[in-house]
């Protein structure tokens, strides 16, 4: 049985957090974990679980509405937010300072909606189809399941399992963890979704990252080659074709999978950065831009999405994984 070993006062950003540290008789303290639980503006409740030695560059805080965030910084210069709420990465500034992801103008933070912008998941849809667009992995507060800090590469693991909620409308038992990790000028993820059912699944998903952007500036390369699903005009009809051009360009409404895309694509923001997106096992990509659909904010980003668009069938055991490794060049 754990003994009470001490309690701390954690500075929780202006939150006055009082925690307790469990611990059995013997523990090296690297190995200790805080678990912190903190009542935020808003009566939202976070749970942190990060281990002491993380405590430099991983760290909880209130978020925008009062959600609970988690903040990654690194020593070397860059930094990473992602809220629990969709485990949405909403910045990501390498070394250097500026930030590399979009937060759209319209974007929310009442724990209702999905935030719109950064890097939001959907899962266990894509989309279109029966759930609501893009699935509710994006709808939903994920756990903060374990942090790290090894060798100033901070990162954290999310996790995502079946409630009530997610079986009203898709009734299986899954798990889902999701580890954002933090270098100096690349920010990686690695998704794990595993079927913790008795039963088979099968199930579509996408990290819809929002970059940046200049939009007249705006280019991508490394999808000639592809088949293509266009889903421009009709998202639920999309034309069949091949990608003829070495490089894409957003000169008007763009919303279009590539099946089959290569592991390495490169964007050109428009803004003078460059950056690659590599990808183990997301096997296609999505590019969107919804031009004066979103009068406001479309000059300002384009969305470059690794997806598994083909459905993945799952037996009960199985696990899927699939990482995505952004960088500055
Ligand atoms: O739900 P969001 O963030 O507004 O994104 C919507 C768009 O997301 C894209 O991934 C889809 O290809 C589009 O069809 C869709 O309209």
């Amino acid at each position: 049985m754990a003994s009470l070993a001490g309690s701390f006062y954690l500075l929780f950003d202006s939150v006055l957090l009082e925690s307790r540290l469990s611990s059995s008789a013997q523990v090296d303290a690297d190995q200790i974990k805080l678990f912190a639980s903190a009542t935020l503006r808003g009566g939202v409740r976070a749970s942190a679980n990060l281990k002491s030695d993380t405590s430099l560059g991983v760290r909880t805080a209130e978020g925008n509405g009062g959600l609970p965030k988690v903040l990654l910084s690194s020593v070397r210069g860059s930094e990473a937010e992602i809220y629990l709420f969709g485990a949405c990465i909403t910045s990501w500034k390498p070394a250097g300072g500026k930030d590399l992801l979009f937060l759209r103008p319209d974007a929310v933070f009442n724990g209702q909606k999905p935030i719109s912008g950064g890097i939001p998941h959907c899962f266990p849809q894509f989309g279109p189809g029966p759930m609501q667009q893009h699935g509710f992995a994006r709808n939903l507060e994920w756990n903060l399941l374990d942090s790290e800090n090894s060798r100033d590469e901070p990162a954290v693991t999310l996790k995502l399992e079946d409630s009530l909620y997610t079986r009203s409308m898709w009734d299986f038992g899954f798990q889902a963890l999701y580890k954002v990790r933090l270098q100096g000028k690349s920010l990686s993820t690695s998704l794990t979704i595993t079927n913790t059912d008795l039963k088979p699944f099968s199930f579509t998903t996408a990290l819809h990252t929002y970059f940046r952007a200049s939009i007249s500036g705006a280019l991508v390369k490394g999808l000639k080659g592809c088949r293509t699903l266009n889903k421009d005009p009709d998202p639920t009809n999309p034309v069949e074709g091949k990608e003829e051009r070495d490089v894409v360009t957003f000169p008007g409404f763009v919303d279009c999978i590539y099946l089959g895309a290569s592991n390495e694509l490169l964007l050109e923001n428009g803004l003078g950065d460059t950056l690659t997106i590599k990808n183990t096992d997301w096997p296609d990509a999505v590019l969107w831009n919804p031009n004066t659909q979103m009068e406001s904010s479309y000059r300002e980003f384009v969305c470059v999405e690794n997806a598994q668009i083909g459905v993945v069938q799952m037996e009960p055991g199985q696990s899927w994984v699939a990482e995505q490794h952004i960088s500055l060049t």
